[in-house]
């Protein structure tokens, strides 16, 4: 079975309730990155015995969280080796507006995965955007690089859309599908 590693901050609990629904699909283990922008301890050993590392971060001011850029930053101490070459990668990102950048966070992730040589498994799911379409469907946000939620800004991490978290169970579950795939 592979190793997979959920790895990810949260400010406020929105993209840690994201990242416990993708670490339910991909049967991970979830790993945090703190207000600090550190890791705990053992975190590191962590990632670099996962197969698959699985990065969140909610979207502020168009990118990564700082707290997220920090452990980027801080990669590079695997990047010189290439130590992560070849893991499976996947991303995934939360904000408040439907849109609101969110595209630019998971592009900033897959360009970390690719420094780092490893592989990129998008979403893989099609977009609910016919004039049915509820917003409670699969996959409503249409992304397809990675998993997305969008969280209206007067509302806890409690009251989270269930089609959002649904969609990211199922992101788990088909990196986890993937990375099987891949070390078969
Ligand atoms: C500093 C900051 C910057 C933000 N920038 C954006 C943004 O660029 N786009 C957006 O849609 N929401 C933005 N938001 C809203 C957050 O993405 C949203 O509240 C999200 O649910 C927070 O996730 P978290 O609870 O995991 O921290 C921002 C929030 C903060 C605090």
């Amino acid at each position: 079975m592979s190793k997979i590693t959920v790895l990810y901050h949260s400010g406020y609990g929105h993209t840690q309730r994201m990242a416990q629904s993708v670490a339910d699909g991909a049967g991970g283990n979830l790993l945090a990155i703190d207000a600090d922008g550190n890791l705990p301890e053992g975190g590191w050993e962590q990632l670099a015995e996962a197969d698959t590392i699985i990065m969140g971060s909610p979207t502020y001011m168009g990118s990564v969280s700082w707290q997220f850029k920090k452990f980027a930053d801080a990669s590079s101490k695997a990047w010189f080796t290439l130590a992560w070459k070849d893991k499976l990668f996947a991303g995934f990102t939360n904000s408040a507006s439907m849109n609101g950048d969110k595209g630019s966070t998971l592009n900033y992730m897959f360009t970390l995965a690719m420094q780092h040589g490893g592989v990129w498994v998008g979403l893989g799911m099609p977009p609910a955007n016919t004039k049915a379409a509820d917003r409670n469907d699969l996959n409503y946000l249409g992304s397809s690089s990675g998993a997305i939620a969008q969280s209206p800004s007067d509302v806890g991490a409690a009251d989270m859309l269930p089609g959002d978290l649904e969609t990211a169970r199922l992101f788990g579950a088909r990196v986890a599908q993937t990375a099987a795939r891949f070390k078969a």
